[in-house]
């Protein structure tokens, strides 16, 4: 996926395995046309690359920061460790252990240094948490996701119709 100028979101993930899952927190960034950009950047595997890419986001104007790993899924927490930006975690479904091992190692953080997850592999999600910070200051954003809502509302409505 093309890249973005003075992208406001920042997705990060542990590999480009994590890619498949990530990619709808793009896609919906890239639907309600809010700029972001997307980067491998591992705690484990390049951790000077993720210090000084948490360290530099706020001032490269990056307002809210999505992190997804699986397995040992340390970037979240570590990412968060670096920057008082709001970081989302997604847990990426795992091989061994199905995503259980991504989920509780990002969600348990320690006091102090929150990470917000969402469900196991569930980026898109967010994709739409990450919006909904931007929308406290941002009137077309909040708009657009007035209307997504909806949407989402009335396309709910009609599968009811459809059961009865
Ligand atoms: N959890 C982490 C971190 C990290 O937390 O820094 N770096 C890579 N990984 C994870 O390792 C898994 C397997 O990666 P490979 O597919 O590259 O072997 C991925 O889900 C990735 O997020």
């Amino acid at each position: 996926m093309k890249e973005d100028t003075s992208p406001v979101i920042g997705i990060i993930m542990g590999s480009d395995s994590d890619w498949p899952t990530m990619r709808a927190a793009a896609e919906i960034c890239r639907e309600f046309g809010v700029s972001f950009e997307a980067r491998v950047v591992s705690a484990h595997r390049t951790p000077d690359d993720m210090t000084t890419y948490a360290q530099t986001a706020m001032e490269r104007g990056l307002k809210v920061i999505i992190a997804g790993a699986g397995g040992a899924a340390h970037l979240p927490g570590m990412a968060a460790s670096h920057t008082v930006l709001p970081v989302i975690g997604v847990p990426v479904t795992s091989k061994a252990l199905n995503g259980v091992d991504s989920l509780l190692s990002i969600v348990q953080m320690p006091a102090g240094i929150p990470v917000a997850t969402v469900a196991i592999g569930n980026a898109r999600n967010a994709g739409l948490l990450a919006l909904q910070i931007l929308a406290i200051s941002d009137a077309s954003i909040s708009e657009k996701l007035l209307a997504f809502r909806r949407r989402i509302a009335a396309e709910s409505r009609s599968k009811v119709v459809t059961l009865e």
